[in-house]
């Protein structure tokens, strides 16, 4: 990490941080007052979205159904699938909490982040102690992209949304899977907004 000068805040950004078992000790013995940002989303929508991910760069790989079940006519989900396994936030969790207080973390809700950007990011600005700089006067919604983006990118006059990247369409998934899936993360999720004391919605 670079040195942190007076007046301002470092920020590192990786999204496997959250589920690596050795980061919560690792930034703590670094520094005890790191304060941490989680961005989370529906679990079954997060699981598809990474599914499409490693679509976009092996299309040969199986179906996201046939890899969702240790044994489908069971019902057997595979919680070894990374991409199912990321989703169990309060297992992660748990475990950062051994090393962190709840207050220095801050959940921002994925679904909000394209809904209400501005008012995402204003949570993000108070809990980092900012100046609510960022507010709505900076986002549009851009009709093509389906998403909010940027009125001006940073030293530029122009416009800016995320890459091709964020944002792809996702295919669609057999009814029956997402139910079963839904059906798994719903005592996860009830625990996850025990634990945060914040109801994220992903059930209904
Ligand atoms: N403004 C805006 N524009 C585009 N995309 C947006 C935006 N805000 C949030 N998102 C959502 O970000 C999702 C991709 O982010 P990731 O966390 O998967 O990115 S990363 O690769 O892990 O860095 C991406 O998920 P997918 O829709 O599944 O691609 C988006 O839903």
């Amino acid at each position: 990490m670079p040195r942190t000068l007076e007046g301002q805040i470092t920020m590192e950004k990786t999204p496997s941080y959250f589920v690596t078992r050795e980061a919560p000790a690792r930034i703590s013995a670094m520094s005890k007052d790191t304060k941490l940002i989680v961005v989370v989303r529906d679990p079954v929508t997060r699981a598809i979205s990474d599914y499409t991910q490693t679509l976009s760069k092996r299309p040969d790989i199986p179906t996201f159904e046939s890899l969702t079940f240790r044994n489908r006519t069971a019902g057997l989900i595979d919680t070894s699938w990374s991409a199912i396994q990321i989703g169990i936030y309060a297992k992660h969790l748990e475990h950062w909490l051994r090393h962190f207080p709840l207050g220095q973390m801050l959940f921002v809700s994925g679904e909000r982040l394209i809904s209400d950007p501005a008012g995402e990011l204003g949570r993000v600005q108070d809990f980092l102690g900012l100046k609510r700089i960022i507010t709505d006067k900076h986002f549009y919604f851009n009709k093509t992209k389906g998403f909010p983006c940027l009125k001006k990118a940073e030293g530029s006059s122009r416009p800016h949304c995320l890459g091709k990247t964020k944002g792809r369409t996702h295919p669609a998934i057999d009814g029956e899977v997402v139910r079963r899936l839904r059906d798994f993360y719903r005592p996860f999720n009830r625990k996850f907004y025990q634990m945060t004391g914040h109801d994220f919605g992903w059930d209904g």
